[in-house]
């Protein structure tokens, strides 16, 4: 295989990248050229906010093409068009042979989530102390427990599990790969709705539940219906706000509220938020995430 890096302004990226898949490319990936240098510029967004720009100030195009003829022949193409004035070849390098299955495993060792409670990818053994233990792989959807939010989570989960165990139904609301859902059943948890906007998610928490032979209903949120004695949302700060509402609403009473994706200087736009219901309080933090916490009346 070999790879054709592009370098490009901020405007010419989507075309450069559609140009690519016109022309064969069998894969096109877009990275900031300018990173790990000063003139490195952080570039994302959240849901509810205005979009994030299309591009890095200047981008790095990489696309790979099974030869250097193909390779060479795509950038001639695409450095001749009329558009293309600011766009410059930086090199066509070969890729190194690697095995990529092992590699990915590589980056994925079980998690401990609390001494005895661990999420371990299928390809690897789960380790002597762990005395519950969840199978689970990365995929499509968000969530493998590598990630604090998810974490913070599902160690509540583990620690309330003990002194709660009347969860007769559960909501988890932007369920991803379901590794929440899946959690709440592994300590006991009954009737579980793991609900999301993503397909792929519905999917992957079906897949999830599955391999770890527990039950949960996945689906899109219209399927959150009625009063749940957990409600658990690990979302991001914005859409968190806008859900206060809907997830108030589906708390029966004594409920716990479970929130993450919020970082630390977000903590009282949430608590602001949710006042009208419930008093949110931070009940966890790790790597400047938070988890909020409330218990309704
Ligand atoms: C950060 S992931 C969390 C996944 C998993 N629950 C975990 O804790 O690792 C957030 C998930 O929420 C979903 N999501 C985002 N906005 C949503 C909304 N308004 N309603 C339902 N799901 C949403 C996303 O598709 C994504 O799968």
């Amino acid at each position: 295989m070999q790879e054709l890096f592009l370098i490009c302004g901020e405007d010419d990226v989507e075309t450069v990248s559609d140009a690519l898949m016109e022309l064969d490319a069998l894969a096109v990936s877009v990275e900031d050229a300018d990173a790990d240098s000063p003139s490195e510029q952080a570039l994302f967004g959240e849901p509810g906010m205005p979009a994030p720009r299309g591009g890095w100030q200047r981008s790095v195009v990489r696309a790979l093409f099974p030869s250097v003829a193909e390779a060479t022949e795509c950038a001639t193409l695409i450095l001749s068009q009329d558009w293309a004035g600011g766009v410059h070849v930086q090199a066509i390098q070969a890729v190194a042979e690697q095995d990529w299955v092992r590699l990915t495993q590589s980056q994925f060792a079980p998690v401990e989530i609390t001494p005895e409670f661990w999420i371990v990818p299928s390809w690897h053994q789960a380790p002597a102390q762990a005395k519950q233990v969840m199978s689970l792989d990365p995929g499509l959807a968000f969530g493998t427990g590598t990630h604090p939010t998810t974490r913070m989570c599902l160690r509540w989960i583990a620690q309330h599990a003990a002194l709660s165990p009347s969860w007769t139904r559960v909501l988890d609301y932007g369920c991803g790969s379901g590794i929440l859902a899946i959690g709440a059943a592994l300590h006991g948890a009954r009737n579980i709705d793991a609900v999301d906007i993503d397909p792929a998610a519905i999917i992957a928490s079906k897949a999830n539940a599955e391999a770890n032979k527990v039950a949960l209903t996945a689906a899109l949120p219209d399927a959150a219906q009625g009063e749940y004695p957990l409600v658990m949302a690990n979302i991001l700060a914005t859409p968190l706000r806008l859900l206060a509402p809907l997830l108030c609403a589906h708390m029966a009473p004594d409920a716990h509220l479970i929130l993450a994706g919020i970082l630390e200087r977000q903590a009282d736009e949430l608590k602001e938020a949710y006042a009208p219901w419930v008093k949110l309080e931070v009940s966890d933090s790790q790597e400047g995430w938070i988890l909020m916490t409330a218990k309704r009346a």
